[in-house]
């Protein structure tokens, strides 16, 4: 047995894990596969390239797999195949933010505003029945009878009748005083009369009277036991346990209504046999990505985990934009899906076109969160997650999953109140932080101590701010210093490759433009020394994925790129990344820094940090091109597109956010020989040797010491009482 196995999960996904070679789970897929396969919604907080992805991609592989062969061999089936059907709330036929119970017999609306009804899985054709319906937490809410023509609103249409808590009946839209309020513990019984056509309640055992005649067209129709709640909970009882109030003599439970009178409620289900899970495009579980690169990389690990999995197969389809949307619709209606990975923009167009149905997703997966939710897409989220059912037609919960290197924001924890189901924090940390095997140093660009940008032959090209200010070499002027250090970080950074033999690393720039003059410099110094390509929003979806690609395969040795590819972006053994101006979004340093020291592997990550103020491009909304072919060179506050970074100031905050002080080295780029240094080679794993083992040891040895001494204690006191008691006799 696997180490992964003995965690819960299917040996044929145990055996694609082998492959990778992957021995044991990482801490947070340790602690959250069980907390996944047990049915929870989790927060997963925990370090860049610590193995998040497969954290939530396993359990949800392996319960999406079970499921389709529960369908299979007819086991889930059972549950919405009519003859079997009990008699519940159907969780096909109700509202999308009316919560039903696995027994189908209690539900609850935690909506507002809005009114969310449901409907009986079956009804009755003749005859005198009743049910129970008790307030189980306090809200507004009505019960009685409808036909299926009837709106979920129950009592706004003349399908429907109902008696509300205010004491008023409703059919039609028409509310009228009838019995008494009533609230929570009370009990409604519910009393449909067809042969004399006719509709009563008793509260509490009490007869209200008649609320109800139906009129003739109505007589021959099919009644359905309906409810419908404004942030209010009910339950049910159709006649499976004793009622609490006997029912008037000649009334029976519902639940005994003879085959030859009872109708299946057929509302919300594609066909009277086929079980929604059937349904091509309806899938079992939404993840969403941040980035298309990303989206692609937790597929292509999908694919990897199940590549065992037979009879039957897991589907997962990758909705992204940039790609021609035929193709992921063709996948949807002829191939299947049961697993979307996506990104929020293209995903949502499906949705709403139709294409794909929410109605059997039972995990919505949130990476990057924090991520997703700065960049705008929280209503996007919440309307996604209102359209879900939050109970599956086969009586699952949704589950949510929700995770990031940086996922304490205020946002995040907000989110996860509004939408998730008590969920468990796995948090191995308790705040962001920086894995070990990351070594992230400073060099400070100080074009007042360091002049040698005064001589430069040859020099990066800059992004022109100052195209129109006087800026010679030499010169003190902020205009000049701020110039003098775009040029010398181009030289430091061909310094810091040098100096450090990087044969693969990450360069970050603020700017898509930044990352353009940098490539364009590279290949002026020497093509082959620093070969190169780019990854920003500007590049074609295809050109961004080959030159990832060719990044990847090693067929180039630098990648520089904008944030895009920040978060998640998982190249196996990178060594080293350059920072060449840090991010002004404190997150997104922690994000960076994680593209290297990866799966236990060691990393350099090295940040350029400018001690003076350096003006550069801030395209707002108000830049109609959006930075494209724009030269407006005035500062924002008068309407302009430039602002002036201020990088200690960020470094600062940096520092602050993750309680530490990064270590600074000299323009020499050289690393002083600490732990790190001489121990390590970035890129591979670190030698073990042993200090774990002996730092544990004196981190508990206090707390065993105490355990001793207690125990002797408490031995004393019971030999003290039992000679005490010796004495007495
Ligand atoms: N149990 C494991 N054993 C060995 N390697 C693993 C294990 N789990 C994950 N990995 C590897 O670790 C690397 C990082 O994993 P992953 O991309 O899931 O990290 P992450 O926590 O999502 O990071 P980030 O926050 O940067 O997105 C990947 O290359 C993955 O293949």
């Amino acid at each position: 047995m696997t180490a992964f196995e003995e965690f819960g999960v299917l040996p044929e996904i145990a055996k694609a894990i082998d492959e990778m070679e992957w021995t044991l789970p990482t801490d947070i897929q340790a602690e959250s596969v069980p907390l996944v396969l047990g049915g929870g919604d989790v927060l997963m907080a925990a370090e860049t390239g610590s193995g998040k992805t497969a954290a939530f991609c396993l359990p949800i592989i392996q319960i999406v797999w079970e499921t389709l062969k529960d369908l299979e061999s007819g086991k889930a089936a059972k549950v919405s195949a009519n003859t079997s059907i009990p008699w519940t709330i159907s969780f096909l036929d109700r509202g999308n933010a009316l919560a039903v119970d696995p027994s189908g017999l209690r539900v609850q609306s935690r909506e507002q505003k809005e009114w969310h009804g449901g409907r009986c899985t079956r009804g009755v054709q003749g005859g005198k029945w009743g049910y129970e319906a008790m307030v189980t937490d306090e809200g507004l809410c009505r019960v009685g009878w409808s036909t299926l023509q009837a709106n979920l609103d129950l009592g706004t249409d003349r399908f429907g009748f109902g008696f509300g808590g205010t004491g008023k009946k409703s059919n039609n839209k028409q509310f009228d005083n009838y019995g008494e309020a009533f609230g929570k513990s009370d009990v409604i019984t519910c009393l449909l009369d067809m042969d004399d056509g006719e509709v009563k309640f008793l509260k509490n055992g009490n007869n209200l009277g008649t609320a109800f005649k139906i009129n003739k067209q109505l007589a021959n129709s099919a009644f359905f036991p309906a409810v419908v709640l404004k942030n209010a909970e009910m339950a049910f009882n159709f006649g499976d346990k004793p009622f609490k109030y006997d029912l008037p003599s000649g009334y029976k439970a519902i639940n005994s209504v003879p085959k030859d009178k009872m109708v299946m409620n057929t509302n919300g289900e594609t066909s009277a046999d086929v079980p929604q899970k059937m349904l091509n495009n309806a899938p079992q579980a939404i993840i969403i990505e941040p980035s298309r690169e990303l989206a692609e990389q937790t597929y292509e690990q999908i694919r990897k985990f199940k590549k065992y999995l037979e009879a039957p197969k897991v589907r997962e389809l990758l909705v992204i934009g940039g790609v021609n949307v035929k193709e992921q619709i063709y996948a949807l209606q002829n191939d299947g899906v049961d697993i979307i990975v996506g990104t929020p923009g293209r995903l949502e167009d499906l949705i709403q076109s139709g294409y794909i149905l929410l109605s059997n997703c039972r995990f919505f997966v949130l990476d990057e969160a924090d991520g997703l939710l700065k960049a705008g897409y929280t209503q996007l989220i919440e309307r996604l997650h209102q359209q879900m059912p939050k109970i599956t037609s086969d009586g699952r919960r949704l589950q949510m999953i929700v995770c990031s290197a940086t996922l304490h924001a205020f946002e995040v924890k907000k989110l996860a109140e509004k939408l998730m189901h008590f969920p468990t924090w796995v948090d191995l940390k308790g705040e962001d932080a920086v894995p070990e095997t990351v070594h992230h140093v400073v060099v400070n660009v100080d074009p007042q101590k360091d002049k040698s940008w005064c001589n430069l032959k040859k020099h990066i090209q800059t992004d022109e701010v100052h195209a129109q200010d006087n800026v010679k070499p030499g010169m003190n002027t902020p205009e000049a210093l701020s110039e003098a250090v775009k040029l010398l970080k181009g030289e430091y950074c061909i310094r810091a490759i040098d100096e450090h033999k990087m044969d693969r690393a990450l360069i970050f720039c603020r700017t898509k433009v930044d990352c353009d003059n940098l490539e364009k410099y590279f290949k002026q110094v020497n093509m082959k020394n620093y070969s190169c390509v780019c990854l920003h929003g500007d590049r074609k979806p295809h050109e961004r994925k080959a030159n990832l690609e060719s990044f990847k395969k090693g067929q180039v040795k630098f990648l520089i790129c904008t944030d895009v590819a920040a978060r998640g972006i998982d190249i196996s053994g990178l060594p080293f990344m350059i920072n060449i101006t840090l991010p002004d979004e404190k997150s997104n340093y922690v994000h960076r820094i994680g593209r290297v020291g990866r799966a236990e592997r060691m990393g350099l990550a090295i940040s350029l940090v400018s001690t003076v103020p350096e003006k550069v491009w801030y395209h707002g909304e108000w830049c109609k091109t959006r930075g494209r072919g724009c030269w407006n060179t005035n500062l924002t506050n008068v309407k302009g597109c430039c602002v002036w970074y201020n990088e200690p100031q960020y470094l600062a905050d940096i520092e602050d956010h993750l309680n530490i002080t990064i270590q600074q080295i000299e323009p020499d780029m050289k690393v002083p020989c600490d732990e790190f240094d001489g121990k390590v080679t970035y890129g591979q794993k670190r030698r073990h040797v042993g200090s774990d083992y002996q730092t544990h040891t004196a981190q508990m040895a206090p707390v065993v010491k105490d355990l001793a001494s207690l125990e002797s204690r408490s031995q004393l006191i019971y030999i003290n009482n039992h000679l005490m008691k010796m004495r007495k006799k």
